[in-house]
């Protein structure tokens, strides 16, 4: 049988071999080079009646998606249940509101990440991503799409994970750890509630995720990302973070109103249209990761995105919440029967997020 193991289009890979697993992300995933696709874009957004906004970096945008926003405080669970599968296939993109992360925090957690960020280099690099990927990762260093014609991506980032993080001095930073773990457990739970949404959306118990051990210590990782706003003239074409799609099951993503986030939904369409996710107050950011596309046999979409500059300093906030990396991830039955059968191979979650992360920091 031939399995596919980086999903592309929702249609399988005919005839790959296991051992292409350990190679990183294809180039059809979003690399046209850069002329080519902004006149590419240009034309698709022109021909879909979208106006071409010039963004400072001179970048051409196609027109904003108008992805569904669900409401996490409605008692018709299973009306929020039915949207959010909706979104899921369709976009596997979605805002969420009403989740209860407070203002408060929030914006305590973008002036801490503001505070952090505008050290010099030497205090930031103090806290270097190490071993257990817990740390501060400098400009340049990560390419999410290894087909970029960039050293690396614009964005500098901090990762904070369940245990074993780094933490900057008390001195300099005294609420920085308590406003970083109240964070992580914010939206951890938020996301655990998302997930529950997501198990009934595809018939299975609200508890699903939790039951078979995939919310038992979970792999969640915030990660505070900044975007520079002025970029060299040897940087025109680079991107903020360049086209990817996320590892695990869901990200839910704080920004601070700034634009930038591009999402693609159809992968290998050529040409290629990226669309404008606005920023809605009061809301959170969600998507799919590629082991939910897994579990799901491809029903749910892992869906390219990107961030471009747009000349305005940028600071967002995501937390991966991504399974148990004991769990092995297999087709859901409800996903597959003889005439769709699975496209992937069962995986063990930390395997897989192992092989995704290095690929990125080559
Ligand atoms: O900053 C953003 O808006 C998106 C970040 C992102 O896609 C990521 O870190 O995986
Ligand atoms: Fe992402």
């Amino acid at each position: 049988m031939g399995w596919a193991i980086f999903s592309t289009n929702h249609q399988p890979i005919k005839n790959q071999e296991l051992q292409c697993f350990l190679q990183p992300i294809p180039s059809h995933r979003g690399s046209a080079p850069r002329d080519e696709e902004a006149v590419r874009s240009a034309a698709a957004a022109a021909a879909a009646g979208h106006p071409l906004p010039i963004t400072p970096g001179r970048r051409k945008m196609a027109g904003s998606v108008d992805l569904p926003v669900v409401d996490l405080a409605s008692p018709d669970v299973r009306a929020a249940a039915d949207a959010v599968r909706k979104a899921c296939v369709e976009h596997g993109f979605f805002y969420v509101s009403n989740h209860g992360v407070d203002g408060a925090l929030l914006e305590a957690l973008f002036a801490e990440s503001r505070r952090f960020f505008q050290q010099p280099m030497e205090g930031k690099m103090a806290l270097q991503r190490d071993s257990n990927h817990r740390g501060y990762t400098p400009p340049y260093a990560e390419k999410l799409d290894a087909a970029s014609e960039f050293t690396g991506d614009l964005k500098e980032s901090f990762y904070i994970g369940p245990d074993l993080n780094r933490w900057p001095s008390e001195e300099l930073f005294p609420s920085w750890k308590d406003t970083m773990e109240l964070y992580h457990s914010t939206t951890l739970a938020v996301g655990e509630r998302i997930l529950s949404l997501i198990a009934l959306s595809l018939d299975l118990d609200a508890e699903f995720f939790h039951k078979v051990g995939a919310l038992n210590c979970p792999s969640a990782f915030v990660r505070l990302l900044h975007y520079p706003g002025e970029v060299n003239e040897s940087d025109r074409g680079n991107y903020g973070a360049s086209a990817h799609s996320d590892y695990g099951m869901i990200t839910l993503l704080a920004t601070d109103g700034t634009p930038g986030l591009q999402i693609c939904r159809e992968k290998d369409r050529h040409p290629q249209l990226w669309e404008d996710v606005p920023h809605i107050d009061g809301t959170l950011i969600v998507n799919i990761g590629d082991l939910l596309e897994r579990w799901t046999n491809c029903l749910f979409r892992s869906t390219l995105h990107r961030v471009v500059a747009v000349g305005k300093e940028r600071y967002s906030v995501a937390l991966f919440l991504d399974p148990n990396p004991d769990i092995v991830v297999r087709c859901f039955e409800s996903c597959c029967n003889e005439a769709n059968p699975p496209r992937f191979p069962p995986i063990k979650s930390g395997d897989y997020l192992k092989e995704r992360l290095s690929a990125t920091y080559k």
